[in-house]
């Protein structure tokens, strides 16, 4: 699955619409109390069946968590709801809209998102260079526009104000001043606040999080942790799959538990912690 977790970067759309970065403070649309609804989602794969009918919905403004033992379906499940897999069954809504079976960049441009790795050949490219690359579909837009008679002078101003917002969202992140780093040579920590700043930079309603500390230290993980909860707060929606069971239970106001593709029960992380059906699921009762 790795060419999966890491589309060419063209794929990554984007929906900025007025250049401003207003989104940090009312750029979030969603009107949906639950923006996304997942409903009976089934994948297999040859004979192993990793998502079994999972049903489960994440309310709007939330720090969602999707917990589960090893192999209990969770990345595939992000896949089939990120549009990387096709659901042999199920259907995934998000905004009131069914997106089930659309491609990564339609449902990118519906607003929801997830965070990439930094695939190997933008490593040896700058942090400013990986954002600008970020919305390719405006530079596209751009471009053609920029063949017909009398818009450049939109061009200009568009492409101008894509500029501020990467400094606004590089400055929301504390990495403008690595802006001219080569991406290859970040900590994982900041890498990782890359990533982040480019799947915000496509203006999402919604991000996926696979993951996301994964490699990070504890400094850089409690900064991460305090932008995700400043961005949650503005009204941004999380789903956020973690091993790391305390920064679940810390953090998510919601925990969904997938056990063999199926949800095994959600609720608050005090409900999760004391139940017994997921102490047993995780066989040695490490919640
Ligand atoms: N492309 C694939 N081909 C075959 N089997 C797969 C594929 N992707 C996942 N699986 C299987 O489906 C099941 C669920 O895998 P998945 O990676 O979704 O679980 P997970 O909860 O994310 O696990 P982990 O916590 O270990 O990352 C596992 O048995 C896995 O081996």
């Amino acid at each position: 699955m790795s060419d999966a977790s890491n589309p060419p970067v063209d794929e990554v759309a984007t929906k900025v619409d007025d250049g401003a970065l207003g989104a940090f403070a009312s750029g979030v649309d969603t009107t949906e109390e639950f923006p996304l609804q997942v409903e009976g989602l089934r994948k297999s794969f040859g004979g192993i069946t990793a998502v079994d009918g999972a049903s489960f919905e994440v309310e709007a403004g939330t720090l969602t968590g999707l917990i589960g033992p090893n192999g209990a379906g969770k990345s595939t499940t992000f896949n089939l709801i990120t549009g990387m897999l096709k659901p042999d069954a199920g259907t995934v809504t998000f905004n009131g809209e069914d997106i089930t079976g659309l491609e990564p960049h339609e449902i990118a441009n519906r607003g929801m998102v997830r965070t990439f790795q930094i695939a190997r050949e933008l490593s040896e490219m700058t942090v400013l260079e990986n954002m600008m690359l970020a919305p390719k579909h405006q530079r596209g837009e751009a471009l053609w526009r920029s063949v017909t008679p009398g818009v450049r002078d939109d061009v200009r101003e568009q492409e101008e104000e894509l500029l501020e917002r990467v400094w606004e969202v590089l400055d929301f992140f504390d990495i403008d001043h690595i802006a001219h780093e080569y991406a290859g040579n970040l900590s994982g920590g900041q890498r990782k606040l890359l990533e982040m700043a480019r799947a915000l930079l496509t203006d999402p309603d919604m991000l996926l999080l696979d993951e996301p500390f994964a490699g990070v230290n504890p400094t850089l993980e409690k900064k991460l942790l305090e932008h995700i909860h400043e961005l949650r707060e503005q009204g941004y929606t999380f789903l956020l799959v973690e091993h790391d069971m305390d920064l679940i239970m810390n953090n998510c106001e919601h925990v969904i538990v997938l056990h063999q593709g199926q949800v095994l029960t959600e609720g608050t992380p005090d409900d999760i912690r004391s139940n017994e059906e997921v102490i047993e699921a995780y066989l040695g009762g490490n919640v």
